[in-house]
């Protein structure tokens, strides 16, 4: 049994809490607000992200940020993108031993293009960290509550920090590999959100299986288009984290991205799909991201840049399509790696 601190009790924090805690370890969860702690050690519930579901008795919540970041050896940070910094530079305020410091989180900075490694080990001081792993892949939280069987992925360079990790998740509904390709699992974490969206505004205009199956499979290209040129392995793309990750993304009821593209295929603002999720939708932030990644690498990333105009630059998603579909005649293949 190990102490193990994770930090945000949104859908994926408690999920991931809820593995550790089936798995014998002392998981101390932090909350932001009080009467959602409350609600976990009292009920046993976290209703408003994962309503209907009874949470292990031995997972324990607190508001206490300091008393959770002390808590445990391990510290798995589980919040949105945006508030990544914003966590860290409240832990490097405090008196911390070092950690292994994990996180869950699938996003890019816009503007800075920096991945949730770096921001990480920009905001916390190295005598608090020993390491960095990324847990990443395909994993909605409300099919790990259930026990449904998953897979996922622990990115370091740090290989036995990875390993570490891979140990204290592994069980017989949560299967963990291990990857040292930290770049290329957090750019296919990130990006694979902005393809979700497409999905989903692909099904609100009444398209079917072959507009989605075109969405994943270029989607992927221009991912490893990217990524390659960032310095990931191509394979990566090509796994948990890569296409994985698109394919249950795209294809899932249960992802925001996807329901967030939906509504907007079918005509809402995304004013109005954000303020009525409720929940965190990575995608939006993270397509300004990759509109300022493919412009700074030289990459050609078409579906990104399609989903770009249509979140940012009003243009009505059928015509998006059409602009797509009417780009110049292309191959398939010869673009992929290490080209535009
Ligand atoms: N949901 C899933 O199935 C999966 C999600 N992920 C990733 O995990 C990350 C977290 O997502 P998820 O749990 O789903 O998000 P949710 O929207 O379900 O929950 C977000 C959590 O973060 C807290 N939070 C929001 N803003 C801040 C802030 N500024 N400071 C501190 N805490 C904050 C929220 O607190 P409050 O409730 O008080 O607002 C809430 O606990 C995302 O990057 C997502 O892509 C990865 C794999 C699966
Ligand atoms: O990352 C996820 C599943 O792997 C969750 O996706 P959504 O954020 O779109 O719900």
């Amino acid at each position: 049994m190990e102490k193990v601190s994770v930090i945000g009790a949104g859908s994926w924090g408690t999920a991931i809490a809820f593995v550790l805690a089936e798995n014998g370890h002392d998981c101390l969860l932090w909350a932001r607000r009080t009467e959602q702690s409350a609600e976990i050690n009292n009920k046993h519930t976290n209703d408003s992200y994962l309503p209907s579901i009874s949470l292990p008795d031995n997972l324990k919540a607190t508001s206490d940020l300091e008393a959770v970041a002390r808590h445990g050896d391990t510290v798995i940070i589980a919040v949105p993108t945006k508030a990544i910094r914003e966590v860290c530079a409240e832990l490097n305020r405090m008196e911390l031993g070092l950690k292994l410091v994990v996180h869950v989180s699938k996003g890019i900075e816009p503007d800075s293009l920096k991945r949730i490694s770096e921001m990480i080990t920009e905001e916390l001081s190295p005598s608090k960290m020993k390491a960095v792993v990324a847990l990443s892949g395909p994993s909605h939280a409300e099919e790990v509550v259930l026990h449904h069987p998953t897979t996922v992925t622990a990115a370091s360079t740090n290989i036995e920090a990875a390993e570490k990790v891979q140990d204290l998740f592994m069980n017989n509904y949560f299967r963990v590999y291990t990857n040292p390709d930290i770049v290329g699992v957090e750019i296919g974490a990130a990006l694979k959100n902005v393809i979700a969206l497409a999905a989903g505004v692909s099904d609100g205009l009444g398209y079917g299986d072959n507009a989605k199956a075109a969405l994943i499979t270029r989607g992927l290209a221009e991912i490893s288009r990217l990524g390659v040129k960032m310095g990931a392995s191509p394979l990566t793309f090509s796994g948990l984290t890569g296409l994985g990750d698109l394919i249950v993304t795209c294809t899932s009821v249960h992802s925001r991205n996807w329901k967030a593209g939906n509504l907007l295929g079918k005509g809402h603002s995304l004013e109005e799909v954000v303020s009525g999720m409720g929940m965190v939708i990575e995608g939006v932030r993270t397509a300004k991201a990759a509109h300022q990644l493919a412009a700074r690498h030289d990459v050609s990333m078409p579906l990104t840049e399609a989903l770009y105009s249509v979140l940012f630059e009003d243009v009505p998603p059928k015509q998006a399509v059409d602009q797509l579909m009417n780009r110049m005649k292309r191959q398939e293949i010869e673009d992929l790696f290490g080209t535009k």
